[in-house]
């Protein structure tokens, strides 16, 4: 049954003023990038192995049996297509499912990679990418997490036998979360205590074989499990999040990750030296991946949400006519159109982040150390910024779906449950934040030392005019002004960030200060990371860009995206006297026309991420729009409609029924 509603949509894609093709490659990056990522997504999509539909009615046992079957057919296509390392992990990407295989390449290979000697890698890395033996990330223990140099397993080194004891001493240092590690590692970096002489060194990375190559079985000293079951159904389920109690385990000296720090055959610690930082290095790795996953989770939430409100009319009509499509009402669009705006900010600040990334870690490889630091800053900074925000704006868009949203069919429960883990594993987002705010508070500080600010900084350096600028916008298209914009943005960061290294001086100690003032210091933090998605945004928009209209629309969605946030910001804008109480309104007012033009391409717009149906995994977000007809589908399919009468009939309604009955002839 095909209903009205799919005219909708074809209706919507006829209005479009843009090329939506040359949309899609801006979206994906590259030509080269668009094709790969469009054949691995129907590859996925036309695979019954990958289905997906059934996730939220299955057991746990059920559902990671399920997702182990899909672990093993994505290696297994990805062997007999040949992909390269490019295509397989888009190819996994699509599977859609959190899975032991993302901890093995995503944390495991790059901890040894980054961590690793050369001969370390020589030996570790063939292994692994052959698959021959399974590894996780193990770091976090049950009373341990966003403090690393809190935690409690040791590796003690014994010069007797040229081994390290790998040893938990409390049920607080048992290792707890860890991905694929419940029940699917065969090995793990595990961090721990260095500890050679009766002395402690720090904290390491240390390679532990957890079980048996032959049978599974774990190895001698080492308890494992799953934690157990996670936030919603089906969701983060599929993984085996796990706990592992490590009693006196050896391993050989060597297998201790030895590029920063190396332990001699007796016993000696030699650092070398570079930052002791490096060893943090593959969270930086996995933060800058996180932000560009950002892009995709809030596109895919806000394409289904768009689609939806094209669908879906309420009102607008006294005479039984046609009603009004949702996505017409105003309050509807301001809630909408600045996230489909942010999920277009987040993908190219995302791209911009892989760039910063390759060149640091470019500069380490020289020896140059100097960028870690603003590194380290941006790829907390923007983690935080952006899982916050998509995680937030998944359930806006359930919202924004009305009831439908909320069946499981909308797609959107299980992308939030799935989600919002993001903004807590490689880092809590607040813990995160404080981060970047101390890497401010000190640039602020080196200012008054004459020292030139650099990178995403650099703003910075014009500081006297920061603290005195007033905004020159005077009417509602000045707003469209990338300076009026960007002078905004810094100057209330700028004020932001000097405000509080002015406060935290009045206090007894910087601690102290930092301590008391982190509230301030965390808006701090946020201001200066919208400043970096404004800027390399707006940047975006100012480079050529083919195809017919794109640049325009680009144009439009990067302004919305800068003026939705000086609104919900207004207070800071106002109080730091960036703006004015009437230059606010202009900029309301400048939003309110932009939204009328985002809206006959909206459709477009996210018909531009070219998510199949199968990734999308939504009724609601159809490409052919046939809404009502799906979830009526989906609703028949439910396991408690597989009888007319429901189990438990005869136990629990009759004897009800019967009761009431009674009661009804006394
Ligand atoms: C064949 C088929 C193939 C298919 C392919 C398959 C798969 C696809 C492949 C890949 C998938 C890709 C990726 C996805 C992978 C995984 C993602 C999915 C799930 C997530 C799994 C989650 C994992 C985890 O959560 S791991 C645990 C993470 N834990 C944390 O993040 C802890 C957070 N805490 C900290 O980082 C630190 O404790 C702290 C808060 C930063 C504080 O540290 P501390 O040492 O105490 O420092 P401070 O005193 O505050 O600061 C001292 C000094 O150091 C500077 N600093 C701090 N951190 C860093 C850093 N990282 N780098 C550089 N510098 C740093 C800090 O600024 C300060 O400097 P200063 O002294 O100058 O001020
Ligand atoms: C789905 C999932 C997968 C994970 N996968 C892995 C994995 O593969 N490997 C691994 O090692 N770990 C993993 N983790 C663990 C994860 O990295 C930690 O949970 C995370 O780092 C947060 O630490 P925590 O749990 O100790 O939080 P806590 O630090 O206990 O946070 C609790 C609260 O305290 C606040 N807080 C903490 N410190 C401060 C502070 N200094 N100032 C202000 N507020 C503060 C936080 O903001 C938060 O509100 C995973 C977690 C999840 C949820």
């Amino acid at each position: 049954m095909v209903v009205a509603s799919v005219d909708n949509l074809a209706d919507e894609r006829s209005k479009a003023q843009f090329d939506v093709g040359a949309m899609k490659i801006v979206w994906a990056g590259s030509k080269h990038v668009f094709d790969v990522t469009d054949r691995m997504a129907r590859i996925v999509a036309s695979d019954p192995e990958f289905r997906k539909d059934n996730r939220t009615t299955l057991g746990r046992k059920e559902l990671f049996k399920n997702t182990l079957r899909k672990m093993a057919h994505v290696v297994k296509r990805a062997n007999e297509l040949r992909l390269t390392e490019e295509e397989a992990s888009k190819l996994r990407f699509f599977v859609d499912e959190p899975g032991y295989l993302d901890l093995h390449w995503g944390m495991f290979v790059p901890a040894i990679k980054g961590q690793g000697t050369e001969e370390q890698q020589e030996k570790w890395l063939p292994l692994a990418s052959r698959m021959e033996i399974i590894g996780c990330y193990a770091q976090t223990e049950l009373g341990h997490g966003s403090n690393v140099q809190g935690l409690e397993t040791t590796a003690t080194f014994d010069p007797k036998t040229d081994e390290f004891i790998i040893h938990s001493p409390s049920l607080t240092s048992y290792k707890w979360w860890p991905g694929g590690l419940g029940k699917v590692s065969t090995h793990v970096v595990v961090y721990a205590r260095l500890v050679s002489g009766g002395q402690e060194h720090g904290i390491y990375g240390f390679i532990v074989q957890l079980r048996s190559l032959d049978d599974h079985t774990p190895l001698p000293g080492i308890i494992i499990g799953d934690i157990g079951t996670k936030f919603g159904s089906g969701a983060y389920n599929t993984m085996d999040n796990g706990f592992v109690c490590f009693n006196r385990v050896r391993i050989p000296r060597n297998h201790m990750l030895m590029r920063f720090c190396q332990v001699t055959r007796e016993g000696n610690v030699c650092l070398s030296d570079v930052p002791k930082q490096m060893v943090y290095g593959t969270m930086v790795y996995v933060r800058q991946t996180i932000v560009s996953d950002a892009s995709w989770a809030l596109s895919r939430a806000v394409c289904i949400a768009v689609r939806y409100s094209a669908i879906r009319r309420q009102f607008g009509s006294q005479d039984r006519g046609i009603e009004t499509q949702v996505l017409d009402y105003k309050t509807q669009q301001s809630r909408l159109f600045p996230l489909l705006a942010s999920a277009y900010a987040f993908r190219f600040v995302g791209e911009w982040l892989k760039w910063l990334y390759a060149d640091v870690t470019e500069r380490l490889q020289a020896n140059d150390f100097s960028t870690l630091p603003e590194a380290h800053a941006c790829t907390a900074g923007l983690k935080s910024l952006t899982t916050s925000v998509t995680a937030d704006a998944i359930e806006e868009c359930r919202k924004l779906c009305g009831g439908h949203g909320y069946l499981c069919s909308s797609g959107l429960p299980e992308l939030f449950a799935v989600y919002v883990p993001a903004c807590t594993y490689e880092g809590d987002n607040v813990v995160l934040l404080l981060q970047v705010a101390r890497f401010l508070v000190k640039t602020v500080s080196r200012l008054a030392a004459g020292k030139k600010p650099v990178g995403t900084t650099t703003y910075m350096g014009n500081a006297e005019h920061l603290m005195q600028c007033k905004s020159s916008a005077s009417s509602p298209e000045d707003w469209l002004k990338p300076s009026v914009v960007l002078e905004a943005f810094e100057a209330r960061a700028f004020r932001l960030a000097v405000a509080c290294a002015r406060d935290i001086s009045k206090f007894s100690t910087p601690e102290a200060g930092f301590a008391e003032l982190s509230i301030d210091l965390v808006e701090a933090a946020i201001a200066h990371c919208e400043v970096i998605v404004v800027s390399r945004f707006i940047e975006k928009v100012q480079q050529d860009i083919p195809g017919d209209g794109v640049k325009e629309q680009l144009q439009i969605l990067c302004f919305i995206y800068a003026l939705h946030l000086i609104h919900k910001h207004s207070g800071e804008f106002l109080s730091t006297g960036c703006i004015t109480p009437e230059q606010a309104t202009l900029a309301n007012e400048q939003l309110r026309t932009l939204y009328g033009q985002v809206r006959p391409n909206a459709v477009s717009l996210v018909d531009a991420f070219n998510y199949t149906d199968h990734y999308l995994g939504s009724a609601l977000g159809r490409y052919d729009g046939n809404v009502y007809a799906t979830l009526y589908a989906q609703a028949l399919r439910d396991p408690l409609n597989d009888t007319v009468v429901p189990d438990g009939y005869e136990e629990f309604i009759r004897p009800v029924l019967k009761q009431t009955m009674r009661l009804s002839r006394l």
